[in-house]
């Protein structure tokens, strides 16, 4: 679709809604929801013109604190310290929001589905804009172990050991051994008998039987552990047992069990019990054909139709979304399980504009607006199905959005009160519409129990967002001083108080239950050993779900909710923070600036430089000029990070920081650039599809909007980098529209 017919529009009202956008919805969604097509848009009409005034007045709200903030700052030079000052300075402009007894509430939500409410485990993030990952991602409730832990660091490639092409059996027999120590402590037979000495698997009168290899009959320690199984009793080809209300399925496939005793093929653990498509952080979605792409995947999603083709090898796969799983339980009744993940939907935060529909002014109309309506009105795809054996979502009727990037309880009761007029508008009850607050932005935090206030009818989780969350910090602070290294932000006072104090409130309003204390992304993708040794501290910490970058390290995090009873861990925190009520507030700590005390080296500075213009080149390029949202990029040390936009405003902001605060010049900047894009160059020197850019610094759109990032990084709106990528795309767009004039690596 080119970019002119997503500039051609059709009047509605007093919208003007882009063609693409228009047909879109009134072609392929609005079809069997029972809406009609022209109250749907003279709705959004409304919609439009009573939420948008309100939402450019909350953005001029956040420009004017922060004005004040930075005057305070220059003001009291030195004084960051003086917390007492800067709290009461705070409370004064209304950052801080008055702490009260309206604080003593518990939230109400209502209708939320056992995955949320009951269950803790992984949570996976996708770009939705990606329809292969996407379902990858909707299909990760259920990974295998042995492939997680054949194909990753989590086995050492030592001694023999490597990941050959051929299955190397020694790494196999790793895999192994590492499976049955899991199923010996999550489902222990009794006696101290373990599966490692298993030689059969069958079902005696609704009880699971294990004969080991010595004959011995072992039965599991707890005998409710066994739910059901696949195949005859005496020779099941599956068995389903569950633990801390996770699942596990031992498959059983003699011929391919590479010559188990037991036949044992495989051992399934469910994984990633939630995912967030997400239309934010992860996804290049800068105009209307970029929204429908997205749209359309969520709308497969919903329907339950979503495919996608591509070529694995010489091999041209489809992907679907998988069925529910099928068991007989141990009376003989059906027992069926969620195939797949729950859903939940990620729109963009209340900064961003789209011209996917300009108003009676012909300006752009805000894009969280866009994203309710249209993901919502898709959503009733999902709502309406009644059939067990549809492909659905929510099994209780409601709808999981994540709001982003909110500061403060307006913002959340501005998003909740947007809710209930599209609600209105579909006819949806009150409440349908589930919200996710991401704590990821300091005037959130540090008010956190009035938003959890303004959303307490339809919350379903709160989530630390730390990427943003030190963005906003290192922005929000831009003039007190040099903020530390990136490395050592991770020390830093305020974010450990953030982590604690997002468990504690959620505990204190009874998120427990009803919806999910949530924690941060793994950011190292092919980094699992390490992932499997620290992120157990997110479970342990009182979190029902914490972020994962992909589906294997989804089935490898599920190990941790195994090893940590959540819930037990929750009401251990909850009765801690409740018996020492008074030095529970965080607030001091989390108003604590992270400011150098010494100027590094000039070699450790520049080293930090280089490493902060790695990433974001590596990120920006294929942003710009691939439109790809979410990248693995090499630090300076060579391990894959995951980047997004969030970890971008860490990278440019500190930069923008430092070049504030004079210890790096703009020219250093500039030079270190220039070198770091031609190391970025060789990186991608096997990609067909990248075009360097150290052929032409001056043109290279992708080059200039990096450095623009960083050189204008004191400017930008809380330090977002939104409005920077959206414009350098739209320029390389129509650019190549007219005249594609950097040539691809691979034409070199
Ligand atoms: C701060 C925040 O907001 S964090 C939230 C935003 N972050 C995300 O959404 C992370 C999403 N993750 C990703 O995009 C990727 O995992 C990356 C970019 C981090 C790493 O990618 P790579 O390691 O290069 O993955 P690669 O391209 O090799 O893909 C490997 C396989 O994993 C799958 N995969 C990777 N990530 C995901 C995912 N998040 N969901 C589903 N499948 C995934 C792919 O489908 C692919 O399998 P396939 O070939 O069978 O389709
Ligand atoms: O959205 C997540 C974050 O860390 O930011
Ligand atoms: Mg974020």
């Amino acid at each position: 679709m080119s970019l002119r017919m997503a500039n051609e529009r059709v009047k509605v009202g007093g919208l003007y809604i882009s063609k693409v956008l228009f047909n879109f919805v009134n072609q392929e969604v609005v079809p069997g929801t029972n809406i009609n097509t022209f109250s749907f848009w003279t709705g959004v009409q409304a919609i439009i013109n009573e939420f948008a005034p309100a939402n450019r007045a909350l953005l001029q709200k956040r420009d004017d604190l922060q004005a004040k903030i930075d005057e305070w700052h220059r003001t009291y030079k030195g004084k960051h310290n003086d917390i007492a000052a800067y709290k009461s300075f705070l409370f004064q402009i209304g950052y801080l929001c008055p702490r009260n007894d309206a604080d003593n509430f518990q939230i109400s939500t209502s209708n939320v589905d056992d995955e949320i409410a009951k269950q803790a485990g992984p949570q996976l993030v996708v770009p939705l804009m990606n329809a292969r990952f996407t379902l990858n991602a909707a299909n990760a409730r259920w990974g295998s172990l042995y492939d997680a832990l054949y194909g990753t660091d989590a086995i050492s490639e030592n001694d023999g050991c490597e990941k050959t092409n051929k299955y190397n059996k020694k790494r196999g027999d790793k895999v192994i051994a590492f499976t049955r120590k899991f199923l010996d402590e999550t489902v222990p037979l009794s006696n101290g008998l373990s599966h490692s000495n298993a030689k059969k698997y069958s079902i005696e009168n609704g009880e699971l039987k294990v004969i080991l290899l010595d004959g011995t009959i072992g039965r599991l320690q707890s005998p409710t552990q066994f739910l059901g199984y696949q195949g005859n009793a005496d020779m099941p080809t599956a068995i389903l047992l569950v633990h801390h209300g996770l699942h596990i399925e031992i498959q059983i496939d003699p011929p391919k069990s590479r010559n188990d005793p037991a036949g044992i093929k495989d051992v399934i653990v469910e994984s990633a019990l939630t995912t967030i498509v997400d239309c934010e952080d992860s996804v290049a979605a800068v105009d209307a054909n970029d929204k429908v792409e997205i749209y359309r995947n969520w709308l497969g999603l919903m329907k339950g139709t979503l495919e996608a083709q591509f070529s694995k090898g010489k091999e041209t796969v489809t992907r679907k979304l998988n069925p529910d799983r099928t068991y007989i339980s141990k009376t003989g009744t059906n027992l069926t399980l969620p195939g797949r993940s729950l859903l939940f939907i990620r729109h963009v935060g209340h900064l961003l504009y789209t011209d996917a529909i300009l108003d009676i002014n012909k300006k752009e109309i805000p894009e969280g607006i866009l994203d309710v309506v249209i993901t919502t009105l898709i959503a009733l795809h999902d709502i309406k199905k009644t059939s067990t054996e549809d492909i659905k979502n929510s099994r209780t009727g409601s709808i999981y959005i994540v709001k982003p990037k909110q500061h403060g309880p307006e913002e959340v009761a501005f998003t909740s009160r947007l809710f209930s007029r599209v609600e209105d508008i579909l006819k949806l009850p009150r409440n349908t519409l589930k919200m996710g607050v991401m704590d990821e932005e300091r005037r959130t935090t540090v008010n956190l129990s009035a938003c959890i206030r303004e959303a307490k009818d339809r919350l379903v989780f709160i989530n630390t967002g730390f990427l943003d969350r030190t963005g906003d910090d290192i922005h929000t602070s831009m003039e007190a001083g040099p903020v530390v290294r990136k490395a050592q932000i991770k020390e830093a006072k305020w974010l450990t108080a953030y982590e604690k104090n997002n468990v504690e409130i959620g505990l204190k309003h009874g998120l427990t239950g009803k919806a999910q204390i949530g924690k941060g992304m793994w950011a190292m993708p092919d980094m699992m050993t390490a992932m499997i040794q620290q992120k157990i501290a997110h479970p342990k910490a009182g979190a029902t779900c914490a972020w994962v970058p992909s589906p294997t390290a989804a089935t490898l995090h599920a190990l941790h909710y195994h090893q940590v009873d959540v819930f037990a861990r929750q009401n251990d925190i909850a009765a801690a923070s409740s018996s020492t009520s008074s030095s529970n507030d965080y607030l001091d700590d989390l108003l604590t600036i992270p400011i150098l005390n010494t100027i590094p080296s000039t070699e450790d500075i520049q080293r930090e430089l280089d490493n902060n213009a790695q990433s974001i080149l590596g990120y920006v390029v294929r942003w710009i000029d691939q439109g790809i949202g979410c990248s693995k990029v090499l630090d300076i040390d060579n391990i894959g990070l995951m980047e997004d936009r969030a970890t971008l405003r860490i990278s440019s902001q500190l930069i923008a920081n430092w070049l504030r605060h004079k210890l790096v010049t703009k020219q250093q900047v500039i030079q270190t650039f220039q070198r770091m894009a031609q190391v970025v160059d060789k990186q991608n020197v096997d990609s067909p599809d990248y075009r360097p850019m150290a052929l032409d610094f001056d043109h290279n759109i992708a080059f200039q909007a990096a450095l623009e990032l960083v050189l204008d990084g004191d400017k930008q709106p809380n330090g977002y980098t939104e409005p920077i990528l959206h414009r350098r795309r739209r320029e390389f767009k129509a650019q190549q529209q007219q005249k594609p004039t950097l040539p691809l690596i691979s034409s070199l």
